[in-house]
């Protein structure tokens, strides 16, 4: 298990370079971010901090930050102080153990994300959500590519999922998303470690809120391993990303059926090409 995080504070108001910040330091291994009025908090295992290469990355920015070593409990304190639930209309509530259970919503999760991604304040957990509420989900197979706290994941199987297979290739997230999903009394979700689908099978729909790197590298696996028909909904890139989103697209068989954005954040839905 993993003791402690460096933390980096980073000031920075406007909130498209906060965007990109964020693009850019999930590429380079941040895990978990969190957004106040002019502050960004990114955090990282303190065993894979690396002074040169953050200054490389901010430096073009101009930008003032502070970095600090925290300790896991300190994080889990700081988080529960300050967690909001997230509602979605009447759809989904996205909240945690301490706060009472969500009335008038069709689903109600309950989420203890520690230091894994995926509250439903992120942006694109929340396109992914949105997303997700115009897909049915009854009796399918359900791939979550880069699963964090297993939200989407436990979404899939409260809106009806058969089976779910969850992946993330860290392991904290894997331990987190294993007590959400006890947390939820999920049934039907598998979870594994990898940082690729090495899976024989195929699925329905195929959820990717990851990043720009890992989602246009693996759209080729994730093809093959979606069927005939079926979806691929991917987030976790931004609306400067889309030209090359597109071009990725135009060069598999696969059909562009929903655009979705959020602040700066894009979240796209693919349908597979039946004679692809
Ligand atoms: C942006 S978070 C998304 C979490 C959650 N699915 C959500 O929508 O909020 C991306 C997750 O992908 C994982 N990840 C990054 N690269 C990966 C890879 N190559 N294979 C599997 N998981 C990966 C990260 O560890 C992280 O938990």
């Amino acid at each position: 298990m993993i003791n402690s995080y460096q933390q980096v504070t980073i000031t920075v108001s406007d909130n498209n370079v906060r965007d990109i910040l964020i693009a850019l330091l999930s590429d380079a291994g941040y895990e978990g971010f969190v957004e106040e009025r002019s502050v960004l908090k990114a955090f990282i295992p303190a065993g894979q901090f690396d002074i040169t290469s953050l200054e490389d990355l901010l430096g073009p920015f101009g930008l003032a930050y502070e970095t600090e070593t925290i300790e896991q409990r300190n994080w889990n304190a700081e988080w529960e102080a300050g967690f909001q639930p997230v509602i979605v209309d009447d759809f989904c509530a996205i909240r945690a153990d301490f706060h009472q259970p969500a009335v008038g919503v069709m689903y109600d999760i309950n989420i203890t994300p520690k230091m894994s991604f995926g509250t439903g304040h992120h942006a694109t957990t929340w396109l992914m959500v949105q997303t997700m509420r115009r897909i049915s989900f009854e009796e399918k197979k359900v791939l979550d590519f880069g699963t964090g706290t297993g939200i989407l994941a436990i979404l899939a199987e409260k809106m009806g999922a058969s089976e779910i297979l969850a992946i993330d290739n860290d392991s904290w997230s894997i331990e987190n998303a294993a007590e959400n999903i006890t947390r939820n009394q999920c049934r039907r979700i598998k979870l594994l470690q990898a940082d690729t689908i090495q899976v024989q099978e195929q699925f329905d729909i195929i959820l990717a809120n990851i990043n720009k790197h890992v989602v246009l590298s693996q759209l080729h696996v994730m093809l093959e391993h979606c069927k005939p028909g079926g979806l691929i909904v991917v987030s976790g890139l931004l609306q400067s990303d889309a030209n090359d989103l597109k071009a990725a697209i135009e060069a598999h068989p696969l059909t562009l059926v929903d655009m979705q954005q959020h602040n700066s954040w894009l979240c796209w839905k693919m349908i597979v090409k039946e004679n692809g």
